[in-house]
């Protein structure tokens, strides 16, 4: 017998439809992708901030407060990579029920991975922002002094030096910031929501 067969789901008393009303935001993922220094929770953020500014209901997960937390049985194996970005995506579809704007800070290095959690929500609740920076930028910048501590092997499986990372097939967007500034990138971000109608102003 399965184990969840006694669990019957239980239906809100108040409807997402009801909350996205009410805020004027639809409620989705922003799914931030790329390597460790590209930008993700820095672009994030001040994402984040211009929607709460807005009026807007909106959260950040990253790794402050999932992998220390939540998620702090998980290492950086292809199987933990893969079941910390499960975990991340159930809490992301929490999130959109609660009528927010998540956007979500993680590398999720493998397509299939990030494939899953697209699959958990309804058309065109997540959109999958492809952070852009090459290696070498990355690694240039290398703000927690982690590239350097994997060059010299003090970290294994280091995604971009002994772990892989797999690009977007086909974001919904792609920000590049080698070439747009902090706030350049973020304001892609938006206007990329309001092209889509997915924000409106109160
Ligand atoms: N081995 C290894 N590989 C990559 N990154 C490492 C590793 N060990 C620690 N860190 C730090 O953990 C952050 C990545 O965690 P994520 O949860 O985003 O990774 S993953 O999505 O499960 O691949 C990552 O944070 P960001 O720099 O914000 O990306 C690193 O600071
Ligand atoms: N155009 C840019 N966009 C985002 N971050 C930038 C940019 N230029 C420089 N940076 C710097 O790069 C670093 C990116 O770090 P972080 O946001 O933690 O990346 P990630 O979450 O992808 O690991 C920060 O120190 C940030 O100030």
């Amino acid at each position: 017998m399965s184990e969840n067969q006694n669990i019957v789901w239980h239906q809100a008393s108040v409807s997402k439809q009801e909350r996205e009303k009410e805020t004027g935001n639809k409620s989705l993922v922003l799914w931030f992708t790329g390597l460790s220094g590209s930008g993700k929770s820095t672009v994030a953020n001040v994402v984040s901030r211009k929607l709460f500014e807005a009026g807007k209901n909106t959260y950040v997960l990253d790794g402050d407060n999932v992998r220390h937390g939540l998620n702090k049985d998980l290492g950086f194996s292809d199987e933990d990579r893969t079941e910390n970005i499960r975990r991340i995506g159930e809490v992301a579809k929490l999130f959109v029920d609660a009528g927010h704007i998540v956007s979500t800070a993680f590398i999720s290095p493998f397509q299939a991975d990030r494939d899953q959690v697209r699959g958990l929500l309804e058309e065109g609740e997540f959109m999958e922002v492809f952070v852009k920076a090459s290696l070498a930028v990355c690694e240039e910048r290398d703000p927690k002094g982690l590239y350097k501590k994997a060059r010299s092997g003090e970290i294994p499986e280091f995604t971009g030096i002994t772990s892989p990372y797999e690009e977007p097939a086909a974001p919904e967007l792609v920000v590049d910031t080698e070439n747009n500034s902090i706030e350049e990138a973020a304001d892609l971000v938006i206007q990329e929501l309001e092209k889509r109608n997915l924000i409106r102003s109160q």
